[in-house]
């Protein structure tokens, strides 16, 4: 059960998956959404560094991706087993085709869209990714997004991001964009 408003409860009947380039909020809007809907929120980032007891970072150089990747299916694959939340994916997870059939089964879909200026600007002081760990991050950061943005645009809902936007008014203005989207899953009871 969950409410967008106090005195307004609403029962949310499936997960809602957030995806999206790094930096576009995904971790930060999808607690705040989560809160308001009153349903539990996990990172799937989060719970595999709990599994692992190491950071990204030190998965990344210590295993390789392709183990940080088979991690994040099995998370991911809990997870969407579990009640439904709110579940905040990092960026490469919806790129994996097997990761998408797995979230279409269970979940609504959400791309977090964001121009490249607004998500370098929230990435490039953090050296928590290691995937922008190279000579010139923002060139990365944008060959990603022209790679990926194709396969994002195939999320059941594309949120576009502003940049003057809070965190707290991003929440607020997709939990509207989810209700409309969505009446059945966001039913008022
Ligand atoms: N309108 C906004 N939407 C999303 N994040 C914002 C916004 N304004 C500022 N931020 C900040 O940008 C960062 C986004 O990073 P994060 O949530 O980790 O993104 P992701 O999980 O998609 O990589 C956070 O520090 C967040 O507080
Ligand atoms: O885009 C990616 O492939 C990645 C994004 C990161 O998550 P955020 O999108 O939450 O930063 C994290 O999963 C890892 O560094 C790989
Ligand atoms: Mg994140």
């Amino acid at each position: 059960m969950g409410a967008t408003r106090k005195g307004e409860r609403r029962k949310v009947d499936r997960h809602i998956v957030l995806v999206g380039m790094m930096g576009a909020g995904k971790t930060a809007i999808g607690a705040e959404l989560a809160r308001r809907l009153h349903v539990p929120f996990t990172d799937s980032d989060a719970e595999i560094e709990i599994a692992a007891a190491m950071s990204i970072r030190e998965i990344f150089e210590r295993d390789g991706e392709a183990f940080f990747r088979a991690r994040e299916t099995q998370v991911l694959t809990r997870l969407l087993a579990g009640r439904p939340r709110v579940i905040s994916t990092g960026g490469g997870a919806w790129i994996r085709a097997e990761n998408r059939d797995l979230i279409s089964h269970r979940a609504m879909s959400v791309w977090l869209d964001c121009d490249l200026d607004t998500l370098w600007h929230r990435v490039k002081q953090r050296p928590t990714r290691p995937l922008l760990q190279t000579e010139d991050p923002r060139g990365t950061l944008a060959r990603l997004l022209e790679q990926r943005a194709p396969i994002y645009g195939l999320a059941d809902l594309t949120f576009k991001g502003r940049s003057s936007d809070t965190v707290e008014a991003s929440a607020t203005r997709l939990a509207t964009q989810i209700a409309e989207a969505a009446p059945k899953m966001l039913e008022k009871r």
